[in-house]
C-alpha cells in the first residue's frame, strides 16, 4: 500500500486510481481545452456570484495547497446563473501552481499551461451537505481562474499572498476575515463549462466546471512567495510545497461549451 495520496512519483495522479477507483472514470477533470472543439452555446446566460465578505473564516496550508475557507453554513456566499441551478454555496478556495512560471494550471487551454489555477468550490444545498453534494452530478460547482505572470499584477491577490508567511508549513491555520473573493474575477465574465471531477482524490465526478477565460495577472514576486509555502509540519526538513497539479485526463467524447464567440 502507498503513503497517503499526493503529487510525487510514489503516490501521484499516476498511482491514484489504486486507492481512488473514480481517478479512472469517463468524466474526470482536469482536461485540455481546444478552440476548434469547444461549442459556444448561446443559451448560457451569464453567471453571478454574492459573495459576503464576512463569511470568510481561515487560511490554511493542508500541505496539499493553500486554503481560504468561508462560512457556508446558510445561502450567505452563493453562485447562481451560467450554466447552473440554484444558487451554489461558496465553501473553500485553493490554488494549484508549478515549480517555476511556464506550468502550474490544471486544465490547459490550447496548449497553454498558466502559473497558476485557482479554484472557488461552491456546493449544491438540495443536497443537504457537502458530503452528500458530493454523490451527485449536479452536486458541485467550481470557478477555475488562471494565474498569468505579468506585469501588472493583480492587488487583490496581495491579501491572500501576505498570509502565506503565516501558514509556511503543513498544519497552520491563520484568520482570514473581511475578505470576498469576487475580487479576483478578471474583468470579462467569458467562460467555458463541461461536466467533470474533483482533481483531487476521491477524484468524484460531481462538479460543474465554469473555467473564466481571461487569466488574472500576478508578480513574479508573487508566485515565488506562493512557492515559499513548505509541504512537511514544522520543525521537519523543508519541501516546497510546488506542483501540485493534476495533468489533464480524457476528455471521452464530452463537449465543452463557451459562453462567447
Ligand atoms: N481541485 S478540486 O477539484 O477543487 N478538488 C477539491 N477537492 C477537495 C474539496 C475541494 N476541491
Ligand atoms: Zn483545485
Amino acid at each position: 500500500a502507498q503513503t497517503v495520496w499526493g503529487y510525487d512519483s510514489d503516490n501521484g495522479p499516476e498511482r491514484w486510481h489504486e486507492n481512488y477507483p473514480l481517478a479512472k472514470g469517463d468524466k474526470q477533470s482536469p482536461i485540455e481545452i481546444n478552440s476548434k472543439d469547444v461549442k459556444h452555446d448561446s443559451s448560457l446566460s451569464s453567471w453571478h456570484a454574492s459573495y459576503d465578505p464576512g463569511a470568510a473564516k481561515t487560511i490554511l496550508n493542508n500541505g496539499r495547497t493553500c486554503r481560504v475557507v468561508f462560512d457556508d453554513t446558510f445561502d450567505r456566499s452563493v453562485l447562481r446563473g451560467g450554466p447552473l441551478t440554484g444558487a451554489y454555496r461558496l465553501r473553500q478556495l485553493h490554488l494549484h501552481w508549478g515549480s517555476s512560471d511556464d506550468h502550474g494550471s490544471e486544465h490547459v487551454i490550447d496548449g497553454v499551461k498558466y502559473a497558476a489555477e485557482l479554484h472557488m468550490v461552491h456546493w449544491n444545498p438540495k443536497h443537504g451537505n457537502f458530503a452528500g453534494a458530493l454523490k451527485q452530478p449536479d452536486g458541485v460547482a467550481v470557478v477555475g481562474i488562471f494565474l498569468k505572470v505579468g506585469n501588472t499584477p493583480k492587488p487583490e491577490m496581495k491579501r491572500i499572498l501576505e498570509e502565506i508567511d503565516n501558514i509556511k508549513t503543513k498544519g497552520k491555520e491563520a484568520p482570514f476575515q473581511h475578505f470576498d473573493p469576487s475580487i479576483l474575477f478578471p474583468k470579462s465574465r467569458d467562460y467555458w463549462t463541461y461536466h467533470g471531477s474533483f482533481t483531487t482524490p476521491p477524484c468524484e465526478e460531481c462538479i460543474t466546471w465554469i473555467l473564466l477565460r481571461e487569466p488574472i495577472e500576478v508578480s513574479a514576486d508573487q508566485m515565488a512567495k506562493l512557492r515559499s509555502l513548505s509541504k512537511n509540519p514544522e520543525n521537519e526538513p523543508v519541501i516546497p510545497l510546488v506542483d501540485n497539479w493534476r495533468p489533464p485526463q480524457p476528455v471521452k467524447g464530452r463537449i465543452v461549451r463557451a459562453s462567447f464567440k
